[in-house]
């Protein structure tokens, strides 16, 4: 079975499955349009930001598995995927720690005018009186958009350096954000105007899309500071470039409209340009310590989908399955038995949509779980139920989740 991966990644994790009886290709420099033509004859896919659409997928005909080494899925097609059949899973919370410390860090040097006290520094310019106005960060308001992994790691550094943290997410109540000892807000609109600092920290859905609006940014106290580590695609650039001088604003950027598809490339600087503007090139995850979390989930990941029934951290699973029934199977483990009650369940026209199958001490015996959208007529069960291998059928109803 061949895995690739394509994009720059520490590949000493994946080295054991080699073991598992897999061939690691290593394609660094493949892009979201050279990625189709290297995924002939591959099974699963490891990426970071190297976009997998749903073109390349139309053609990926040997691929089970999409691992996005990181967080964020909205770069991979998910939709043609789950028509497809294929995994897609992440690692959630494994890179957080260091996008947080990216985060505190812009927050830092934007108070203090670190990265401008430090190109006068390297011109041989000695500017004390002008660097001596940060206004300093003790006691100063948080405003956390997406209390996910980032946010509740960057929560625990925020209190370290005496901030009072608001929040507003998803699934956040004021008893939750009690709980938290977090101040809570019931709209981003009501975040962004007690924040002095805002850090998002929200997926790209459809939901969050441009969800940090000219609006939001209009309720930031003047002199503000922002920062956005999670998804350009989140936040109003254009409003932002007009915002920053007039408000003061003062932003620290780690993503950015126009990211070049490869390690190396060129992007609009002008948004540099407005006022106190600070960015990175999408480094929040790329500390040796996150990439090396990253890389043994990757592997977990992988093992469980070759050794394992689960695989983790799937994001492409129905919510709620359409089996309204499970017909529940003893029989003799023996070859035949299982395709025999399938084909008097494909007879009777019902659809299994899930299987599981325990196999019991000795090996004589096993007791097959099939869940099916429709109840099996007692005509359906009895066929069943008269195969001489068959011990018992049961037909449970299932409670609707949907
Ligand atoms: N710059 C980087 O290198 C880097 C690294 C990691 C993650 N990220 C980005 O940051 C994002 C967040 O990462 P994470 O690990 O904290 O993810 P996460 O899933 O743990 O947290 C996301 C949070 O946003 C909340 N949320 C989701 N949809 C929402 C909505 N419509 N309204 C309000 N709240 C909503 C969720 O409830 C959750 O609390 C990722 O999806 C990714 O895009 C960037
Ligand atoms: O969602 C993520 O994990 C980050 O955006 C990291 O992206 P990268 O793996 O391309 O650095």
């Amino acid at each position: 079975m061949r895995l690739l991966v394509a994009d720059k990644m520490n590949l000493s994790a994946l080295e054991e499955l080699r073991i598992l009886g897999i061939e690691v290709i290593y394609r660094p420099e493949l892009t979201r349009d050279t990625l189709a033509a290297a995924l002939d004859g591959i099974s699963i896919l490891v990426v970071r930001s190297t976009e997998v659409t749903g073109a390349a997928l139309s053609t990926a005909k040997h691929l089970n598995l999409i691992v996005r080494a990181g967080a964020g899925v909205n770069t991979i097609d998910v939709a043609a995927a789950s028509a497809r059949g294929i995994y897609v899973a992440n690692c959630p919370g494994k890179n957080a720690i260091a996008v947080a410390e990216l985060a505190m860090g812009l927050i830092l040097a934007l108070d203090r005018k670190v990265v401008d006290a430090t190109t006068d520094l390297r011109a041989g310019r000695w500017e004390k009186s002008k660097y001596s106005s940060g206004g300093g960060l003790f006691g100063r308001r948080l405003g956390i958009a997406g209390l996910g992994a980032v946010g509740r790691e960057l929560l625990d550094r925020a209190r370290a350096f005496g901030l009072t943290p608001h929040a507003w997410s998803r699934s956040l109540t004021p008893t939750r954000a009690a709980k938290m000892d977090v101040g809570f807000s019931k709209t981003l609109e009501e975040l962004a105007a007690k924040s002095d600092i805002l850090s998002i920290h929200l997926p790209l859905t459809a939901h969050t899309r441009g969800v940090v609006s000219r609006r939001v940014l209009e309720a930031l106290p003047d002199g503000a500071i922002l920062v956005n580590t999670s998804r350009f695609e989140v936040l109003d650039y254009v409003a932002l470039a007009e915002l920053v001088p007039r408000k003061n604003l003062r932003v620290g950027l780690d993503v950015l409209p126009g990211e070049p598809d490869e390690g190396k490339g060129t992007i609009d600087p002008s948004l540099f340009e407005q006022g106190l503007v600070y960015g990175t090139p999408h480094i929040g995850a790329s500390t040796e310590q996150a990439q090396l979390a990253i890389a043994l989930e990757t592997a977990r990941i992988v093992r469980s989908f070759l050794t394992e029934e689960d695989v983790p951290n799937v994001v492409n699973i129905a919510a709620a399955s359409p089996a309204r029934f499970a017909v529940v199977i003893r029989m003799m483990d023996k070859v035949g038995v299982l395709a025999n009650c399938l084909a008097v369940l494909k007879r009777h026209n019902i659809n299994v949509e899930e299987v599981s199958n325990t196999v019991f001490e000795g090996a004589l015996a096993t007791c097959t779980k099939l869940r099916v959208s429709g109840r099996p007529s007692d005509a359906c069960v009895k066929e069943i139920q008269a195969f001489d291998e068959v011990l018992h059928v049961d037909v449970i109803g299932l409670p609707n989740l949907a």
